[in-house]
């Protein structure tokens, strides 16, 4: 596997290993010991995937505190332009973010520490993200920060974005206070 940092700390694009023969394709989308030889601590303890529809827009999502997580997403069809906020205090990246876009196609894999909030704009109809987390979903810490408040700028205008009523009402990054 071959982990890029890229321009927020601790965040990685991962390329991992794909076979392609005449009968089709072998890819391998998780190997332990590539993440700890880099200091990833990582256990899953759960998986999940989600299908949008296009312009389906999900985000900014963490877990608080002390139920907060490490996330490891890609996409196995489809596309989506997959975005990271950075809630670390203390960070000279406080508040910046960075967007890459993954698909089926490319079945790169992004790595997602913690303090960060994430989300993304489906490009295609049926895009399908799978997630590892390292920490069992605790509805009560599942918070957010408003998709558009921290200067991302989408590929598409607000009218044509379909967001849940949640995803509506996060504060802004104005607004909230970081525990990270
Ligand atoms: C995230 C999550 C949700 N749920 C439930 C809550 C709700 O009834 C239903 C749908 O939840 P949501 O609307 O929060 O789903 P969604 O908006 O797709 O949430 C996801 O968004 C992206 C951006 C992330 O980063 C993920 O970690 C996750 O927060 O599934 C779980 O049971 N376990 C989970 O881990």
């Amino acid at each position: 596997m071959e982990f890029t940092e890229l321009s927020l700390p601790g965040v990685y694009l991962i390329d991992g290993f794909q076979h392609v023969d005449q009968r089709g394709e072998f890819v391998k989308t998780f190997h332990h010991p590539s993440f700890e030889q880099r200091d990833l601590s990582f256990k899953v303890r759960e998986e999940f995937f989600s299908i949008s529809g296009k312009h389906v827009l999900r985000g900014m999502h963490f877990q608080l505190p002390p139920h907060d997580h490490h996330k490891l997403v890609y996409c196995i069809a489809g596309r989506v332009l997959d975005v990271v906020l950075d809630l670390r205090m203390g960070s000279e990246h406080y508040g910046k973010h960075l967007s890459v876009e993954l698909s089926g196609k490319r079945r790169q894999m992004l790595w997602i520490p913690k303090g960060l909030a994430h989300g993304f704009l489906s490009l295609a109809e049926d895009s399908c993200l799978i997630y590892k987390t390292d920490r069992e979903h605790h509805p009560e810490s599942d918070a957010g920060i408003r998709w558009d408040s921290f200067g991302m700028s989408w590929p598409c205008d607000e009218s044509s974005v379909s967001l849940s009523p949640r995803d509506q009402l996060h504060p802004t990054l104005d607004e909230f206070s970081s525990p990270f």
